[in-house]
């Protein structure tokens, strides 16, 4: 095995196939109509988003109303950041009293991830279950730990944040609409929202068919919005065929999935679909994912609206911040348990 350590080797079952061309077929969903008066546009706007919902739990997105200088700043802030030395690093690293800030030692289903991560709140000082066990009311602040160099990362993050809040919002609108929602419905479980970004830094890998630069896994959140840069390494679970297929970058778009807590609330319409990163031996990259999560206090159930005589609700509610938290004590250590899953909330 090299110089690769055996904690990252995914069991054979799980190790990615040689793979060089990009997946047919991911919607691209052009954002534009939003900003039509014309309401023809909007409707085909929310068509066209439900389908991709339906079909993919993925898509992308363009004319999507983020300043592109907005990103391009956050991502020169996370190259220089992670250029660092690891001593300088670590000097925000991340422990079992804070959950945030820099580490390199993820695990994704207990195998380890190759990459190294910066990870922050949008809204700082939120409050979240002390832990997962359900006796315990005891809840803690998550603070942010920001880095003293590039000396403008704090500004850019909390910039980009404010733009993926704005956009978190709009895509919740049409989602909401695209099951027969009115656009507010999801608003109130976000009044405090635990939502958190992460500076993702895949470096180049010595195995890249041994190792995954994130372990197949679903978002645990509502919903993500992801920057990747052109270097391409995401791979979604095709839902009809099952085959790993790898979703091809495009300049100034973000890619869209549906997480756990939509396809709760949606009753099983929309799926939150399996997906991985695979790594590359001579190129390293580097993406930005904005998890988009409810308030801790939520509990996660099947909307009413969507659940009636013939279509009983699949799931039994569940507390989101101590679903999060047990997710997040998974992420911190292997465990010799599987993580927590919406599966075991099914009826
Ligand atoms: O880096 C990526 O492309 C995706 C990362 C991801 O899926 C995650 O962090 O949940
Ligand atoms: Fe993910």
């Amino acid at each position: 095995m090299g110089e690769v350590d055996p904690a990252f080797i995914q069991a054979l079952e799980h190790r990615p196939k040689p793979q060089t061309s990009f997946a047919q077929g991911i919607p691209l969903i052009d954002l534009s109509p939003l900003n039509s008066p014309e309401s023809i546009h909007a409707a085909t706007l929310v068509s066209q988003i439900g389908s991709a919902c339906h079909e993919w739990g993925f898509f992308q997105i363009i004319n999507h109303g983020v300043p592109i200088q907005v990103r391009e700043n956050i991502e020169s802030a996370a190259r220089k950041f992670f250029a660092l030395p690891k001593e300088e690093k670590k000097k925000v690293a991340r422990d079992e009293i804070n959950p945030l800030g820099y580490y390199d030692t993820e695990h994704t289903k207990n195998v380890r991830d190759w990459k190294e991560v910066f990870d922050f709140v949008v809204r700082d000082r939120n409050l979240l279950p002390a832990s997962p066990e359900s006796d315990d009311e005891e809840l803690k602040e998550l603070i942010n730990q920001w880095p003293e160099f590039p000396p403008e990362i704090r500004e850019v993050c909390e910039e980009y944040a404010a733009e993926m809040e704005k956009l978190a919002d709009k895509l919740l609108g049409l989602i909401a609409l695209s099951l027969g929602l009115e656009r507010t419905r999801f608003s109130s479980f976000f009044d405090e929202h635990t939502s958190f970004i992460q500076l993702n830094h895949y470096p180049p890998c010595p195995a890249p068919d041994l190792a995954l630069g994130v372990g197949r896994h679903k978002d645990g959140g509502a919903l993500t919005i992801l920057a990747q840069d052109d270097v391409g390494g995401l791979q979604v679970k095709r839902k009809t065929d099952g085959e790993w297929v790898l979703v091809k970058p495009t300049p100034d778009s973000y890619i869209i999935n549906v997480g756990d807590v939509i396809q709760v609330w949606s009753n099983d319409k929309y799926e939150s679909v399996e997906h991985r990163v695979k790594v590359n031996s001579d190129k390293e990259r580097f993406s930005i994912p904005f998890f988009h999560n409810p308030a801790h206090r939520v509990w996660v159930e099947p909307l009413e609206e969507l659940v009636d005589d013939h279509n009983a609700a699949k799931f039994r509610p569940y507390n989101f911040g101590k679903f999060f938290a047990a997710r997040k004590r998974s992420n911190f250590m292997k465990l010799e348990v599987d993580n927590i899953q919406i599966q075991h909330f099914k009826n």
